[in-house]
């Protein structure tokens, strides 16, 4: 059976999807079932990458979403509205939807699914998270076995693909940011990307899937790259550390089985060298997952960009095909579909444990390393290395790396070190993995 595709948004990620639609020679044969029936852009008179009859072009989404001969809606128009509204209102013309867009389905997961499970049509996000990387539909279907204990991953392309020209490059942040946007990995307010809130949207999604109930973005800790500068990152790397955009969603240690605490955070992270995470560069992307009884797997691949995200976008719609061309298709497919009911309850930042990494300016006297010392033991903060790293003038800096400490403790000791005389400032604190 042949199935028509009313595709929303022809700019990085809709060129690339139809590229793979008007190209299906050695791909999947149920691709040759598949037609490109309506595309909607918001200029028509823009130059296009792909060949398409002028006819198929429009700027009127609404006749798309709700195009009797449309059935499937593909929206890669990105953003939260029109996007969230196009989304229903396909949903309620029982529409099957695909889409790449983590901002809306991080956001309204509970009204989308909610009347896509009413409507019996599914609503498909592979691209949504890492890119061209398969780790929705194996977190579905192929980890369903398992019970998950912690996701943790580089899930943003953008960020890593700065991170790691300024790793190895030195080369300033907006110099990279802006060959980011030209390579097509940014998103169109790319401080969405560089901020964490991209990759916050996606753990949240990871999160849901792997532990089974909803997660409100609101509360899902999110810092960025944005003060991440040359001296932390050649710091790191003389203690052994590359600096990663890190987001992870793991059972809080204080998890009962009366209330199945999550920690969910992102933030810029100092990764040992040696960890799988560490090497992982450019626009890739990877998903470590680790479950009982499979232990650890991890998903690895490029995490935006055209044909990459394309790949996820049309391999959605291959399943959804696939489903309603079989003798089953009258009901929706467990597995495909998403029917979460609760709220995951998150545990506060200030109860993680974790270790950190944290560079101070003091005036370069005698006994200022024993007095952070102290404090930090004061408050119960354990200390692995505190070495005076460099000095400018009058001036000192010092780096601190900790064990394992409750990031409660760890931020009373810096508010009283703050006070100090002889410190000047505190100009990083990051996470150490
Ligand atoms: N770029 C990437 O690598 C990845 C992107 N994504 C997600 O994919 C989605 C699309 O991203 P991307 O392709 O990069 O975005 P682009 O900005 O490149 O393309 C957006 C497209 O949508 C059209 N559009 C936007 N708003 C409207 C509107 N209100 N009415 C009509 N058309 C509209 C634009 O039309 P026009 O061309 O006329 O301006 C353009 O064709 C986003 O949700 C993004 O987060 C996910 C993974 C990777
Ligand atoms: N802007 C995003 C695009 C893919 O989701 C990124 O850089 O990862
Ligand atoms: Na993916």
């Amino acid at each position: 059976m042949a199935f028509k595709i009313g595709l929303l948004g022809l700019g990085t990620v809709g060129t690339g999807t139809v590229q793979i639609l008007l190209d299906t020679n050695g791909r999947h044969p149920l691709l040759q079932g598949l037609s490109l029936h309506r595309v909607g852009v918001r200029s028509l008179s823009k130059p296009r990458q792909v060949e398409l009859p002028e006819t198929l072009l429009t700027t009127d989404l609404e006749e798309i979403v709700t195009d009797p001969n449309v059935d499937i809606v593909v929206e890669l128009i990105g953003g939260l509205e029109p996007a969230r509204s196009l989304i229903l209102k396909a949903i309620s013309h029982g529409k099957h939807v695909v889409t790449a867009n983590k901002a809306v389905i991080s956001r309204y997961a509970d009204e989308i699914f909610t009347a896509a499970n009413e409507k019996g049509v599914y609503v498909m996000l592979e691209a949504a998270v890492g890119g061209g990387i398969p780790v929705i539909q194996p977190l579905k279907q192929s980890l369903g076995a398992n019970r998950i204990h912690r996701i943790m991953g580089i899930v943003n392309g953008t960020t890593n693909y700065i991170l790691t020209r300024m790793q190895l490059e030195g080369v300033d942040f907006s110099e990279v940011l802006a060959i980011a946007q030209e390579l097509g990995y940014a998103e169109a307010d790319p401080t969405a990307d560089v901020d964490g809130l991209d990759a916050a949207d996606k753990i949240a999604i990871l999160a849901s899937l792997g532990f089974g109930g909803r997660i409100k973005l609101s509360e899902v800790y999110c810092e960025g790259i944005r003060n991440i500068n040359a001296s932390d990152i050649s710091y790191a790397d003389r203690l052994g550390f590359v600096i990663k955009l890190l987001a992870i969603a793991s059972r809080d240690s204080q998890a009962t089985a009366e209330n199945d605490l999550l920690s969910i955070r992102v933030h810029p992270t100092l990764v040992p060298k040696a960890h799988p995470l560490a090497s992982i560069n450019d626009v890739y992307n990877a998903i470590l997952i680790e479950g009982e009884p499979i232990g650890q797997v991890m998903f690895f691949g490029p995490g935006a960009g055209a044909g990459p995200t394309a790949s996820a976008v049309v391999s959605d719609i291959l399943n959804i095909a696939a489903v309603l061309n079989s003798p089953l298709s009258g009901e929706v497919h467990p597995l495909m579909s998403c029917t979460h009911q609760h709220y995951c309850n998150l545990a506060p930042m200030e109860d993680l444990i974790t270790r950190f990494y944290a560079r101070f300016i003091t005036q370069d006297e005698s006994g200022v390393i024993g007095k952070l010392g102290t404090c930090f033991g004061n408050h119960d903060v354990s200390i692995e290395s505190i070495v005076q790293i460099d000095t400018h003038g009058e001036l000192a800096e010092i780096v601190v790396v900790t064990h394992d400490v409750r990031e409660g403790n760890f931020r009373q000791a810096l508010d009283e070190i703050q006070s100090f005389n002889v410190v000047n400032r505190i100009p990083s604190i990051l996470r150490v993995l």
